[in-house]
């Protein structure tokens, strides 16, 4: 924490407990058994105590995609060339990466932050230019960020809650590209939960056992060249995280200030959630997760937040892409809760 960050200090906002439970009231006079709707249906409750509403809405998405590189990826780390970050980024711009697709799909504002890449992408329309370095240092053997790069990164995923919360934006998703992020998140995790790295390491965009052993390795290099300073999630963000999970993990902790749900997506993100949640355990009550990852690691993140993630379907790509899936779902909790009758307006009979 630094001058340039005192909002890290600010509580979440309060959840409308009265909503919620008028909300779960509600439920007991559809015409279903109650219960039957299973998740659906605290899922419904948990947004309208969120939104203060007996009818949740989630119409209005923002996607908001964080970019940026990892000098970790020096370790031989990921499947893919590094140059891959600036390339997606240009993918996203022109409309064809899988977010892309999504975000056309579920009629979602999509906005693309490149925080600093290796190679350059040059100016592209629809890319938020907030270049924190070309990358981060190699975590190995130093601070992944200085403090001055942290509080900028951070900043950036805070001023993209804000642009949400002046849209209208019912429910804010983060996600993002970084090759090598998997290891950063990895790392971030261990350092977060205590984890030895053979826990967290898995294949990201496709490493074999022999490239999981490896990275594992680096990370366990890693820890142990930070391990006197990983007490404060701050300081394990500034050394372990990436630009674009430092600015996840911004923007969580302002949608959560501002009382804006937030649906989180796989590995990376959750990385970024578990440290938002460790700076600021309230922002946990505002955040749902949209699916377990393939990623080996989501599943123990997952458990250090207590999290039940609505899918399920071996997707393990980021971009938010999971979480976007999972939107569907929501809105047609919101519509079963909303749109209903009871059984009074319907004229069918109680339970006994
Ligand atoms: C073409 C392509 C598109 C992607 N979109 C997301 N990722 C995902 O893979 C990367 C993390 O995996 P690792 O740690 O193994 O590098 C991140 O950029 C993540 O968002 C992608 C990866 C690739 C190759
Ligand atoms: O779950 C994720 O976020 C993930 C998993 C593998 C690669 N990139 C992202």
């Amino acid at each position: 924490m630094n001058h340039e960050t005192p909002w890290l200090q600010v509580p979440a906002a309060d959840i409308d407990e009265q909503a919620r439970l008028d909300a779960e009231e509600r439920q007991t006079r559809l015409t279903k058994p109650l219960g039957s709707l299973g998740l659906l249906e605290p899922l419904a409750c948990r947004l309208a105590g969120m939104q203060g509403s007996a009818t949740p809405r989630v119409d209005k998405v923002q996607i908001s995609i964080f970019a940026g590189d990892h000098g970790v990826a020096a370790e031989g780390i990921s499947r893919f060339p590094q140059s891959v970050t600036a390339e997606m980024v240009r993918n996203f711009a022109r409309g064809g990466a899988a977010i892309s697709v999504l975000a056309r799909s579920l009629d979602a504002q999509l906005e693309v932050i490149n925080l600093g890449t290796v190679t350059d992408t040059g100016p592209l329309e629809g890319v938020l230019d907030v270049r924190v370095g070309p990358g981060t240092a190699n975590f190995v053997d130093a601070p992944a960020m200085d403090i001055h790069q942290l509080a900028l990164a951070m900043n950036a995923g805070r001023h993209s809650a804000e642009r949400a919360r002046l849209a209208g934006t019912e429910l804010y998703i983060a996600g993002e590209m970084g090759i090598g992020n998997t290891t950063a998140a990895a790392g971030l995790a261990c350092a977060l939960m205590g984890l030895d790295p053979r826990e967290l390491a898995g294949p990201g965009t496709g490493l074999d056992v022999a490239g999981v052993s490896h990275k594992a390795d680096v990370l366990r290099r890693a820890l142990a060249f930070h391990r006197d300073h990983l007490e404060d999630p701050v300081e394990c963000l500034r050394r372990l995280g990436g630009f674009e999970i430092a600015a996840m993990s911004g923007a969580y902790l302002a949608c959560a200030q501002m009382g804006m749900p937030i649906m989180v997506d796989g590995f990376i993100s959750s990385a970024a959630a578990l440290a938002t949640a460790r700076i600021c355990p309230s922002a946990r009550n505002w955040m749902i997760f949209g699916h377990a990852s393939a990623e080996p690691g989501h599943r123990h993140v997952l458990s250090s937040l207590a999290a039940d993630p609505l899918l399920d379907l071996g997707m393990r790509l980021g971009e938010a892409s999971g979480a976007a899936t999972a939107v569907p779902l929501l809105r047609l909790a919101c519509d079963l809760h909303g749109r209903m009758a009871t059984f009074d307006e319907a004229q069918v009979s109680e339970p006994d």
